[in-house]
C-alpha cells in the first residue's frame, strides 16, 4: 500500500486542533505549516544518500553523507498548498519550487488548471506535492499528470487530510506514487467536502469566505 497515515502524537494533536469550529485564520495557518513540517520529515525518510568528502573542523578529510542527485522540487497546489509551504521549506530550505494552480469547479468537482511553472531537470528530481486536502482526487491526479508529462519519475504526495475515495482514485491512476497524510477520514459529502475534514482549507488559510 502506498498510503502512509502518520500517527505520531504531535501530528494527531495538531490535526485535532485544526478541526475545531471557529478556529482563527492565524491558528489554522500556523498548524497547517507545522503539520506540513512533520509530514515532510516522514515523507523524506527514505530518500537516498551518498558519501561526500569534506574538510572537517580539524582540517582532516571526512566522509559525510548528503542527499543524492538533483534533489527535490516542492510542488504546492494553489491556493491551499501555499499554506503548507513555510513548514515544508523549513526542512528543505534549498528545494526548488514548482507551482501548479488548479481550482475545483464547485458544481462538477472537476479541477480546472490555471497555472503551471515547473523547475528544470524535473526528470532528475523527486517531486513532493503539497496540498492540505485530497478529496475526490481530481486535483491531485491532474497535478501528477502534469508532472509526469514534464518527465518527472518520482512523486510523493503530502496532504493533511484525505478522503478514502480520493486515495483510491489517486492510487488507481498512479500506483507508483506514495501518499503521506495525517488522516484518512470517513467519506465525502454531497458537495465533495471531506467528512469530518477541515472545511474549506483554502478559505481558512487565506481568510476568504
Ligand atoms: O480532491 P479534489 O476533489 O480535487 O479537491 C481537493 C482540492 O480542493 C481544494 O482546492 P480548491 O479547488 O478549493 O482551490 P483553492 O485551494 O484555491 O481553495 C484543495 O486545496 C485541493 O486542491
Ligand atoms: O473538504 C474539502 C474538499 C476540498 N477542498 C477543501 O478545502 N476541503
Ligand atoms: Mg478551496
Amino acid at each position: 500500500m502506498a498510503i502512509h497515515v502518520i500517527t505520531h502524537p504531535l501530528v494527531q494533536h495538531k490535526l485535532g486542533l485544526m478541526r475545531a469550529f471557529g478556529i482563527s485564520t492565524k491558528s489554522f495557518r500556523e498548524l497547517c505549516s507545522e503539520v506540513g513540517t512533520l509530514l515532510t520529515y516522514e515523507a523524506t525518510k527514505n530518500i537516498p544518500l551518498e558519501d561526500n568528502e569534506i574538510t572537517s573542523w580539524d582540517g582532516n578529510k571526512l566522509n559525510v553523507q548528503h542527499i543524492k542527485g538533483k534533489k527535490i522540487t516542492v510542488v504546492p497546489i494553489l491556493r491551499a498548498g501555499l499554506g503548507m509551504m513555510d513548514g515544508v521549506m523549513q526542512l528543505l530550505p534549498a528545494a526548488k519550487v514548482s507551482v501548479v494552480g488548479l481550482q475545483r469547479n464547485e458544481e462538477t468537482l472537476e479541477p480546472i488548471p490555471y497555472f503551471e511553472k515547473l523547475v528544470g531537470n524535473i526528470e532528475q528530481r523527486l517531486s513532493l506535492v503539497i496540498d492540505p486536502m485530497l478529496a475526490t482526487g481530481g486535483s491531485m491526479i491532474a497535478t501528477i499528470d502534469m508532472l509526469k508529462k514534464a518527465g518527472c519519475k518520482e512523486i510523493k504526495v503530502i496532504v493533511l487530510v484525505a478522503a478514502p475515495e480520493g486515495v483510491e482514485k489517486t492510487l488507481a491512476a498512479h500506483p507508483d506514487v506514495e501518499i503521506f497524510t495525517a488522516a484518512v477520514d470517513s467519506h465525502l459529502n454531497e458537495k465533495g467536502y471531506i467528512v469530518p475534514g477541515l472545511g474549506d482549507a483554502g478559505d481558512k488559510i487565506f481568510g476568504t469566505v
